[in-house]
Formats: structure tokens, sequence, C-alpha cells
């Protein structure tokens, strides 16, 4: 089906009566961010399409997402033969997300994931930044009220995200085709921005009961607590629900997914369009939130949250974080983080009990595909020189760049040329500050466990010579497998 690729910056009169202004098409994907929405594929709600898929067939997303372990739970049976009915539209699936930090993490990846999914079972994907709601702050699952973001900070936040979802969606490798323009990226602060208070609570806050609005899990829990809950929050639900209503009113958007603890605000959405516009036909969806072992969520107020954006955590150390998942770990990993065939990732949970099983083969695969997908081919490609060039012993001709890609994931120093030219090892271990005494350098050299670029040093009496410095601008220095610090040349 063609689609057609689309800026939209204003949309028209909200509320009553729910129109669009028609906004003129333009050819190509608009790369540049700023506070308004970038849509990069509008295609107008047909009736009737022959669906075409990435898959072949008609693939029942909802089957998939179960069988992965993505579905916790949808607001309405329905949604499993309407996903697999070959005369029926493709279904338009949102997934919002507030700009409460500049980049995404591992726990929101998993919206993308599986708006993903829809994408390749024929669907088409609209992902929402919450330019508006961001400004309220969501109190799903939060013990506490959000702090007020300033203008400046949400607005650097709503770039950052615009640009990682832009990178995952648009450019799929594992889809086969270079571009995806077949989804758009929303603001709801374009459609809030005009809404009055007097006309939301005539057109909107009439519909809403508040005794509905009370029993969400989001406003119990918070009414609870010892601070209780403002008025401004516990409105929340109502303009998540709003953005439903408007995206499916004029965006032909039918599902929003999220994860579980979104369900409150989905079915705040789904039962104001089935209030205000009397129709049927929305559904929501969730998703399980993703734990760590230890049962706590993967998210940004955890330390050490699993950046997506480069600038944040590096594609090497986002590399590393998933080849070091434990084995309990890593085939839930697996279903739930990669696009890998589910028989595959059968074989491999057997083959890792097997005693031939190369330790650390299915955590290498699940590396690759997530690092794949979220940094793209060259960010996994940076990713594995990166690794290679950080294992001790590796045959890699170390260079200049590599070394520089890696300086900001290990300790690094700078020492004059005069200062390192001749200096011997064990002194050098000891101004890089890799080692703290000489004579805990001299017991690591007996032993082989010092590294220059990589190749072993098995004699104290090694001096610095002028090839050593690589490039004429840095050297590596190790200690055993995990100790390394890269030494720059001032
Ligand atoms: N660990 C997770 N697993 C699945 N989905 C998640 C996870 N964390 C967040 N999400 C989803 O991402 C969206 C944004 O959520 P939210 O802003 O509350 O996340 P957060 O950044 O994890 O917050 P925090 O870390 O401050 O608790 C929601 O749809 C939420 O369900
Ligand atoms: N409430 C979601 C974000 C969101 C905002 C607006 C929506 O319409 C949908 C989702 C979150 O906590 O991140």
């Amino acid at each position: 089906m063609a689609s057609r690729t689309f800026l939209c910056f204003n949309h028209g009169k909200l509320l009553l009566p729910f129109t669009t202004t028609k906004i003129a098409p333009s050819k190509r994907p608009i790369k540049s961010f700023g506070f308004s929405s970038v849509s990069y594929s509008l295609n107008t709600p047909q009736p009737t399409v022959e669906r075409k898929s990435q898959m072949g067939g008609t693939p029942n997303v909802v089957k998939i997402l179960e069988e992965r372990g993505l579905l916790e739970s949808i607001t309405n049976e329905n949604l499993r033969s309407v996903c697999s009915d070959q005369t029926a539209a493709p279904l338009k699936v949102y997934c919002g997300f507030d700009p409460t930090a500049e980049s995404l993490h591992l726990g929101n990846l998993l919206g993308l994931i599986v708006l993903s999914w829809f994408q390749r079972c024929g669907h088409k994907a609209v992902a929402l930044i919450g330019g508006a709601t961001g400004r309220i702050g969501d109190p799903s699952g939060k013990s506490q009220e959000r702090p007020e973001l300033d203008l400046n900070t949400l607005e650097r936040n709503i770039v950052g995200i615009m640009e990682i979802i832009n990178k995952i969606l648009s450019k799929n490798p594992n889809l086969g085709s270079e571009e995806n323009s077949d989804f758009m990226i929303l603001n709801n602060y374009d459609w809030w921005k005009e809404v009055r208070l007097l006309d939301f609570l005539k057109q909107v806050g009439r519909y809403a009961r508040v005794g509905s609005m009370m029993s969400k899990e989001s406003v119990k829990k918070r009414l609870e607590s010892e601070q209780g809950m403002s008025y401004t929050e516990f409105t929340y639900q109502l303009l998540q629900g709003y953005d439903f209503l408007y995206l499916f009113k004029n965006e032909g958007v039918n599902v929003q997914i999220g994860g579980s603890d979104q369900w409150g605000n989905i079915t705040a959405g789904t039962e104001l369009i089935r209030k205000i516009l009397q129709a049927e036909g929305a559904y929501g969806l969730t998703f399980p939130l993703l734990l760590k072992s230890d049962g706590t969520k993967f998210g940004k107020s955890e330390d050490g949250a699993i950046w997506l954006s480069p600038s944040m955590l590096s594609p090497y150390k986002f590399y590393q974080y998933f080849f070091s998942v434990p084995d309990s770990d890593v085939v839930r990993f697996l279903r739930i983080l990669t696009f890998l065939d589910m028989e595959e990732i059968n074989e491999l949970e057997i083959a890792m009990k097997n005693p031939g099983y190369v330790p650390n083969t299915a955590q290498r695969r699940l590396a690759k595909e997530i690092t794949r997908f979220v940094h793209g081919e060259d960010g996994l490609n940076e990713a594995l020189k990166a690794t290679e060039a950080l294992r001790p012993g590796s045959e890699t001709k170390l260079d200049w760049k590599t070394i520089e890609g890696i300086a900001e994931d290990v300790p690094s120093c700078s020492l004059p040329y005069s200062e390192v030219l001749n200096l011997s090892i064990v002194d050098l271990s000891i101004s890089s500050g890799l080692l703290e005494s000489k004579s805990a350098a001299r017991r690591l050299l007996k032993q082989g466990g010092v590294y220059l670029n990589n190749k072993r040093v098995d004699t104290e009496s090694k001096r610095i010579e002028a090839e050593d410095v690589v490039d004429g601008k840095v050297l590596l220095l190790s200690a055993g497998k995990k100790n390394k610090v890269v030494v720059r040349i001032s």
C-alpha cells in the first residue's frame, strides 16, 4: 500500500467538533526536530485493504506477543480476530512517551519493540511524545509527584527522544528494507496547547466518572500515601484518555499500547471513546514491565540506567551489558528484546544445557541483535570493534580512533610525550594510575598479566618506544582482563 509522508504542525480546533486541519503533504521525511509533531507517514484510514506484512500472510500480532512474553492484558478479546482479519484495514497503533529525560531507556524500549512487531505484521505505528503530558507528570507507579520540568529541559528531552524513536523505527535493518517511512511521531502539545479549560470540562470532563477515576491503581496507591495527590496529577489519566480519543478521531489510531502500569490511562481512553464518540473498535494492549533478576524494574530512576542514546551510554557499554547478562535471564531477554525466530531461541535454550555449549553464545547473540536494533549496523560495528580492542591478547591492530572510542568507558590520563618515551613499563603502570605500587606491577608482569596495546609484556625491562604510541597519540595499558587505562599523549 502506498504511504504518504506528511509533516503536521498545527492540528486544528480541539475538542468538539474534533476536526483536524488539512496538512500539506511533503515528499520526504523531515529530519529537523522541534517542539512540534513530525509525521513521517500518514495513511488516511481505509475501510478495506489487503494487508501486506513483512512476514507473509497475515500474522497475528497478539499471538506473537503472547508467545514471546510481551502480552499482559488486552481491553477486548476481539483484538485477536481483528488483527488477523485479512480483509480488515491495518491497525494503527500508538505508544506514548513523556519527555522526562533526554533519552529513553531499556524499559521504554519495550514500547518500541511492540510497535515494531505491529509494523512487521503489516500495521502502522505512531509514537507520541508527551510534550503536554510531560508538563503534568504521570502518577502511574510513582510514590511521589514528579518534579516539574522547566521548558528548556522539556524541549531538550523532546528532541533527544524524537531522535531515538526516529532512528529505531525508521531504519530498522530487521525489516529488510533500507528506509521505513511508515510511521509517525506526534507531540500531544500540538493539540493540548489550544484546549480551554471550560471546553474541556464541558466536553470531556462531563463524561469522566470520578468513581472510575478514583478506582485506578495509580490513584488508589497515591491516595494511601502520606503526600496524597494533587488535582493536577489526578487529571493525568484524562489527558492521556483524551489523546487516544483525539488520535482515534483524527488519525484513525485504534490501538494504544503501554507497559502494564499504563492500564488505567489506556482504559480511560477506551472509555472516553465509547462514551463521547459512541464508537467501538478502540483497543488497549499492555505488556509486562521488564524486570531485572532481582525483581526491580528497568527504569531511569534506578542506578545505572540502560540508556538508548549513544551520548548517554556508548554502544560498546550497551553491548557489554547484554553480553554479561546471567544465563538465567538470557533466554527471556532473547524472546522479549529481539526479533529472532522462536525456533532459534528454543534451540539456543536447549544448546545451553548441552556439554558442548560454548559459554556466552546466547549472550553474544542477544547483545548483537539488540545493539543493532537500537544503534544500527554502525553502532554494532563500533561496539564489536571496541569489544575486540579491549580484549587482552587480541590480534586486532589497534588504531587511535578505536582506543579513543573506548576512552569514555575506561579510566584515562594524559602524560607528556617526553615523560612517556623511554619510561619503564613498571613506572608507566604507576604514573598512569593502573597499578598502585611497583611491587604489584612487577608481580603482575611475572604472572603475564600486563598488556600494552593488547600485547602481553613479559619483561620488566620493557621501556616505551615511539612505535608503542598508537598513531602518535595514545597507549592502552591493561592489568589482567578487566583493568585498563587509556594514556593520552599531551
Ligand atoms: N521496565 C519497564 N518495562 C516495560 N515498560 C516500561 C518499563 N519502564 C517504563 N516502561 C514504560 O515506559 C513508559 C514510560 O514510563 P515512565 O516514564 O514511568 O518510566 P520510567 O522512565 O521508567 O520512570 P522511572 O524510572 O522514573 O520510574 C510507560 O509506558 C511504561 O509502562
Ligand atoms: N503516560 C505515559 C506517556 C503517555 C503520554 C500520553 C499518551 O497519550 C500516552 C502515553 C508515560 O508515563 O510515559
